[in-house]
């Protein structure tokens, strides 16, 4: 377990706030929004764009230090093309906020970014962050993650204030899984509470979850500790408490009786959780990594079960110990 040491370098606020870059952020969404919004305010020189913005994406990011992507998953393989054409600076730090998986190659934003531009230094941003609550200028942490230390730490200051805590860590997978995982079991959470099954279901199932996203994050080459962190569990805890978050809101409608397309079209907006299911399920029938709470999720959304019978797929499963192995196989 990689430790805090008196090596780790540290900085105060009042230092960090005069530290000020030229941030484009790509993606005019509510979170690409609210990410401008936060670099603007502390004082550096911001940018969005969007693809059906007056900017082109070549002029938008040519003189940047700072790339910070907050497109949907759908668009990120595309994006890295296109940025890869406009001659991005070696230099330039490459942030990613997606929180998803991609259905071709069940790739990660930031694996993508990191095979388009091996020279860049990559950093995944995730953590507890309701774009709504940011908005309105609530306090909120975050988790800046990547092998580039210097690149992490740099993204930090620039991006930490008064009401954004930013804290750094070595681990950009398990980071960004967190913030990926966590949306499949939101949906389930949504669900949950939808059906009405009480306090004492839904702890359950959230406390389940973890081992599940740890198992796949482990495959995939995250760090176990990572999920107990803002990335993880806090990630978690936030989009599972309700209706700001949109892959909630998804299984709770569901629960309702609504058909997915009803709900999709109601919500207007990106539930990354409906894509990361499928794909986390081609993942984990490759690799045979147990995900029980997603099986159900991905059941529920293809319409093969009613939400009553997802959770009696849950209840009336084998029996084991609740300690089991962290890296087991189907
Ligand atoms: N809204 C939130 O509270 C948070 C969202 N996120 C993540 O950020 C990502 C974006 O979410 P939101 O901004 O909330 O969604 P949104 O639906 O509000 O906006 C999505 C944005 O992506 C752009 N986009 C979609 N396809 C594109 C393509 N092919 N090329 C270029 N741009 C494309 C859209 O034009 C739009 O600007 C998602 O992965 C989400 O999970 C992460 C943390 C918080
Ligand atoms: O990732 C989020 C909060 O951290 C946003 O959650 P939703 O995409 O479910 O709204």
């Amino acid at each position: 377990m990689s430790s805090v040491s008196s090596e780790t370098p540290t900085i105060p606020l009042s230092e960090a706030l005069k530290q000020t870059a030229r941030v484009t952020v790509l993606g005019a969404g509510a979170w690409g929004t609210a990410l401008a919004r936060l670099a603007l305010t502390n004082g550096n020189q911001v940018q969005i764009w969007s693809r059906r913005g007056p900017v082109d994406l070549a002029t938008a990011v040519a003189n940047a230090d700072m790339v910070v992507s907050a497109i949907s998953m759908k668009g990120v393989s595309a994006l890295a093309g296109q940025l890869k054409a406009s001659k991005l600076s070696a230099s330039t730090i490459l942030v990613t906020a997606t929180k998803g998986l991609d259905p071709e190659t069940t790739r990660t934003p930031s694996k993508i970014f990191q095979d388009t531009f091996p020279e860049n230094p990559i950093v995944v941003l995730s953590g507890p962050n309701l774009s709504k609550e940011i908005d309105g200028g609530l306090p909120a942490a975050t988790v800046v993650a990547s092998t580039d230390l210097e690149a992490s730490a740099r993204v930090q200051q620039v991006y930490s204030s008064e009401t954004f805590r930013i804290y750094t860590s070595p681990d950009p997978v398990g980071a960004e899984l967190g913030g990926t995982l966590k949306n499949v079991i939101a949906i389930a959470v949504g669900v949950c509470d939808g059906l009405k099954l009480g306090s004492n279901a839904k702890a359950g199932l959230i406390t389940r979850a973890i081992p599940e996203m740890i198992r796949v994050g482990m495959h995939m080459g995250a760090q176990m500790e990572t999920f107990y962190g803002l990335s993880g569990l806090g990630d978690l805890l936030a989009t599972c408490d309700g209706s700001l978050s949109r892959n909630y809101r998804v299984g709770y409608g569901l629960a309702q009786g609504k058909n997915l397309d009803q709900i999709l079209a109601e919500l207007g907006s990106t539930a990354e959780g409906v894509n990361t299911t499928h794909v986390l399920i081609d993942i984990a029938n490759r690799e045979g990594i147990p995900i029980p709470i997603a099986r159900q999720v991905h059941r529920l959304l293809r319409g093969v079960v009613t939400p009553q019978e997802a959770v009696g797929g849950l209840m009336e499963r084998e029996l084991k110990p609740e300690a089991c192995d962290l890296q087991a196989k189907n």
